[in-house]
């Protein structure tokens, strides 16, 4: 990496460290700049052993120990016990506050991980009915045991493996053993939330249980910053240490969206005694902001002797004898089994491949693809027009409801079909296919006039006031007074004024990022003909699992291939801390 390709904020943060701190050594300014510049791309520290003498920017860094020295010669370095906009701990050097927010997760987890909660009896007598007919060992009935016996549950499972049936009979569990509980289901974005409670009000009315259980299940989600109370000017949240959320279990679905920061701040304002079942798919994206606290938390699953004993008595399941490790191994479980995309699923498989960076099954598969998958390879000369032409049937149903002013069926059209870019920039970037549809497919010149009725819109920022969250699209339709955005609510449709709307972009396609949460019956991924640094493995296997029924690849064997072959891991200290006892958090932070 130069200077030149070092991101603003780290480039700025480098300069101003260099005015204030003139008699820095140069090798702590650059160690500064890498832990900023990595913390953009999502890593929560800079591993000093890593890069220490290895050549950057036409140097070389120093060797670990000369490094540690002039970084705590620099001045704006302090080891844990110090105050300092840097944190060197152990080799690990971090910007303060991810350091802190670190701790906080890891200290807020160990003060809860081995807080056991029901008897493995009392478990039993409540999952036995609810998973009449499977064995013991079955992995659902497994995965409920473990959200019933240990305070912080983490299930992870790829799409259709049942952990929304789960968490289900999880619920409907808790509501005969603690009729007073009080309920709170959550996700990242509101996308996430509002297909939670969809997915929830299917599996409670497949449950064997009576009318007053199943009245008694929670019926509405919200998003995490909703929950926590963040204010739209970024100040800290209503709900911390303080003030704790006033709840005794929740849920949070996509997990794996959950930044390190915003983690740090839901377990801090998380009371005690409270239950947090967490639901997500380790193997997808992480968050765009640094850190993937929940693929770091699965990453510890295993099971203790006591938490094997334990689980096997709520079960009936015969498990291995475990083994001593974290407390917090005992509440992880993984569902494996698919009851989405069965054995013939080509989506299924082509996911399979992408989760284990096998390319040569995957382009296999889709140079003679089963029904469910489709293959553009490689950008021909007239790609475009070969694009627009399949979208212009695609699009017919979508149009007419427009033009009839049918919001339901808009939205319905809308929500069947999405394109999902991996880059933002580029010719098959976001914004240059967003152009493209409006300015050829609808002939849209958003210049001039960026409104439209057939826009469709998503929110860029948590908006409380008006009710909006990052991540929600919207749809512009005409009605009496003029064009409206409308959002999908609880019960209905909520118009806005065009003008009202916070930051927001055109959503005719979606970057795999913010597509996250989202399901749509068909998804079509396009990918540039040159390699990047971003394409991965897990961004591939995003994309993927986003469709029900149809997946069509754009993009040439090669690109494909190498994003395969990526497989990216943060840096963090997390992994290491949650096998040790907890640190106390510092209150300077
Ligand atoms: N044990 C099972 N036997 C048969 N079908 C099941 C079982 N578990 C779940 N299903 C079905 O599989 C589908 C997906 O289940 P569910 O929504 O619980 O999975 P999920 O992991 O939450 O999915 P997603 O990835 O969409 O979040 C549903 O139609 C559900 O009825």
């Amino acid at each position: 990496m130069n200077i030149a390709t070092l991101p603003p904020f780290a480039a700025e943060l480098k300069a101003w460290l260099e005015q204030r701190f003139p008699a820095a050594a140069q090798a702590a300014l650059q160690a500064a700049a890498l832990v900023a510049s990595r913390a953009e791309e999502g890593h929560v520290c800079l591993n000093l052993s890593d890069m220490a003498g290895q050549h950057w920017q036409g140097t070389i860094l120093p060797e670990l120990q000369t490094w540690r020295v002039a970084l705590l010669q620099s001045g704006f370095v302090a080891l844990t016990e110090g105050y300092a906009p840097f944190i060197l701990d152990g080799d690990r050097l971090y910007l303060g506050r991810l350091w802190a927010d670190e701790l906080t997760v890891a200290a807020e987890l160990a003060q809860r991980a081995s807080a056991t909660e029901l008897t493995p009896k009392q478990a039993r007598t409540v999952l036995d009915p609810l998973f009449a007919g499977t064995a013991g060992d079955d992995g659902q009935r497994l995965a409920a045991a473990t959200a019933l016996l240990n305070r912080i549950a983490v299930i992870s499972g790829g799409p259709g493996t049942g952990k929304t049936t789960t968490v289900a009979k999880v619920l409907a569990a808790l509501v005969q053993l603690e009729p007073a509980a009080r309920i709170v289901l959550a996700a990242p974005t509101g996308r996430a939330a509002a297909r939670m409670v969809e997915a929830l009000k299917q599996a409670r009315d497949r449950l064997p249980i009576d009318m007053i259980t199943r009245a008694a299940l929670p019926e509405e989600a919200q998003t995490l910053h909703r929950l926590l109370g963040f204010r739209p000017d970024g100040a800290q949240p209503r709900y911390g240490p303080g003030q704790p959320l006033g709840l005794d279990i929740l849920v949070v679905d996509e997990a794996s969206m959950i930044d390190l920061a915003l983690f740090a701040r839901l377990l801090a304002a998380l009371p005690r005694h409270a239950r947090l079942i967490l639901l997500g798919d380790r193997d997808q994206l992480a968050s765009v902001e640094a850190g993937s606290a929940f693929a770091e938390l699965v990453r510890q699953a295993g099971r203790t002797p006591d938490g094997s004993r334990r689980l096997a008595a709520a079960t009936g399941a015969r498990l291995p004898p475990g083994r001593p490790g974290s407390a917090l191994a005992d509440g992880i479980a993984l569902l494996h089994v698919s009851h989405r995309f069965g054995s013939d699923s080509g989506i299924g498989a082509l996911a399979r491949c992408a989760n284990a960076g096998d390319s040569q099954g995957a382009l296999q598969l889709l140079r003679d693809p089963p029904p469910d998958l489709a293959w553009q390879p490689g950008l021909c000369r007239d790609w475009q027009g070969l694009l627009l032409t399949q979208l212009q049937t695609r699009l017919a149903d979508y149009r007419e409801a427009v033009a009839a002013r049918d919001i339901d069926a808009a939205y319905h059209h809308f929500h069947r079909l999405r394109l999902l870019c991996a880059l933002r920039e580029g010719p098959v970037g976001l914004e240059a296919i967003n152009r493209l549809l409006e300015t050829r497919l609808l002939q849209q010149d958003p210049r001039r006039q960026p409104w439209y009725a057939g826009r469709p819109v998503i929110v860029r920022v948590n908006d409380s006031v008006l009710g909006l969250a990052n991540g929600d699209v919207g749809l512009v339709l005409e009605n009496e007074q003029g064009l409206r955005v409308y959002f999908p609510q609880e019960a209905g449709w909520r118009g806005y004024a065009p003008t009202r709307l916070p930051r927001h972009e055109t959503a005719f396609a979606l970057t795999v990022h913010q597509s996250q949460g989202s399901e749509f019956d068909e998804v079509w991924l396009l990918l540039p003909d040159e390699d990047a640094a971003v394409l991965s493995r897990s961004l591939i296997y995003t994309a993927l699992t986003r469709a029900r029924r149809k997946v069509a690849v754009w993009g040439s064997a090669s690109t494909l291939a190498g994003a395969l072959q990526r497989s990216v891991q943060r840096d963090s200290g997390l992994a290491d801390r949650l096998r040790v006892p907890a640190d106390t958090i510092p209150s300077e932070y």
